[in-house]
């Protein structure tokens, strides 16, 4: 019998938008948004930077996870990501702010950037376009402006990329684009194994399309750092897939989540478990393996799945391309367009019309 997902023609009407090439084209839009942010005017920045602060939502919002995560071992000031209309007191004329936002139109990104600005804060404006360009260049703000176009979860090279650029330019980091380089060949290669025209049977990506089909996923991080890679899985199966999935990571899911796995079957049945991790040692193996063996003897379908790359942003990107490609393949067996957003765009407008 064909697999599904290895009749091509068939399965890519169900994209007319064609988020598959979006996926497939992420490491060419990686090495586009270094140029683009390497090339960048910087404007209007103190050099008594202390703090940063990425604003943004949704997929804009994950590379400022990213750039906290990445930088973990590395920077020597704090990193926070805020995702509302408002902003943390502490916000000062110390804190370098990055306003993420592909569309320029998202009301949560734009509205915080305006009180950062007003806060005296230096503000880095990432976007394609909309109301946050108009804004960065009457303010004569630093603006990083990035291609428009495609659906901004499928944008995370854009949305990524540019911060760790101008942090490097202002001094605040080590020089990034080595890292950039290995990431682009990481991907280049992966996208080999997982394009559509592989078979399933030799496809890993189509392998864990099926294996989440008709059942919840759950996603864990093998490590605080790379929940950000967890949540990257999660947003993606719920807004390529229209599929429900969850998240947490170790070691504080040890502390709380594990207990849900003593539920009944009827409640354990549904759910899948995929395993996110760079390497397993000492207490964490114990951990893992420990989970994986109450798990599986439940009959739950587990799937492990290691970072490669000598350095954290390769290790992001190859903890997550192998689900940008599986939520894409889960959205075709699902019947469902990977690239539509129905609720979420009707939401907007009803909160449209209200404030009308
Ligand atoms: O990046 P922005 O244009 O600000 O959009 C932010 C978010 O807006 C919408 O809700 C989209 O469905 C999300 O995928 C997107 O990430």
């Amino acid at each position: 019998m064909v697999e599904k997902l290895d009749q091509i023609e068939e399965v890519k009407k169900l994209d007319p938008k064609d988020m598959y090439s979006a996926v497939y084209n992420l490491p060419e839009q990686i090495e586009k948004a270094a140029e683009v942010a390497y090339k960048a005017e910087i404007k209007n920045i103190s050099d008594k930077i202390d703090k940063v602060l990425v604003l943004g939502m949704g997929g804009s919002a994950i590379g400022g996870d990213v750039l906290q995560s990445v930088l973990f071992k590395e920077a020597k000031f704090p990193v926070f990501v805020n995702r509302d209309y408002d902003l943390p007191n502490w916000v000062d004329e110390r804190t370098l702010v990055f306003a993420v936002s592909y569309s320029g139109h998202t009301v949560e990104t734009v509205n915080s950037a305006k009180l950062s600005y007003s806060r005296g804060a230096s503000v880095v404006a990432v976007t394609s376009g909309g109301v946050l360009k108009e804004f960065a260049k009457e303010k004569n703000l630093t603006l990083v402006e990035i291609p428009g176009g495609m659906a901004p979860r499928a944008a995370i090279g854009y949305v990524t990329i540019p911060s760790f650029a101008i942090l490097e330019r202002l001094g605040l980091i080590s020089p990034k684009r080595k890292d950039i380089e290995e990431t682009v060949s990481y991907l280049k290669k992966k996208r080999e194994e997982f394009k559509i025209e592989v078979p399933t049977e030799q496809n890993v990506a189509k392998k864990v399309a099926k294996m989440m089909f008709k059942h919840i996923p759950v996603i864990y991080a093998v490590e605080e750092k790379w929940k950000v890679a967890a949540y990257r899985w999660k947003c993606q199966i719920n807004e390529n897939s229209k599929y429900p999935a969850f998240y947490h990571f170790f070691p504080e899911l040890n502390h709380n989540e594990i207990m849900a796995w003593e539920a009944v079957d009827d409640v354990i049945k549904p759910l899948t478990l995929i395993f996110l991790y760079t390497s397993l040692e000492g207490e964490m193996k114990i951990r893992v393996e420990f989970m994986q063996e109450k798990i599986s003897a439940r009959g739950v379908p587990i799937f492990l799945w290691q970072a490669e790359g000598n350095n954290p942003l390769t290790q992001f990107f190859s903890l997550t391309y192998l689900g940008d490609f599986a939520t894409v393949y889960l959205a075709y067996l699902a019947d469902k367009d990977p690239f539509s957003i129905g609720y979420i765009n009707e939401l907007k407008l009803r909160i449209g019309q209200a404030l009308s």
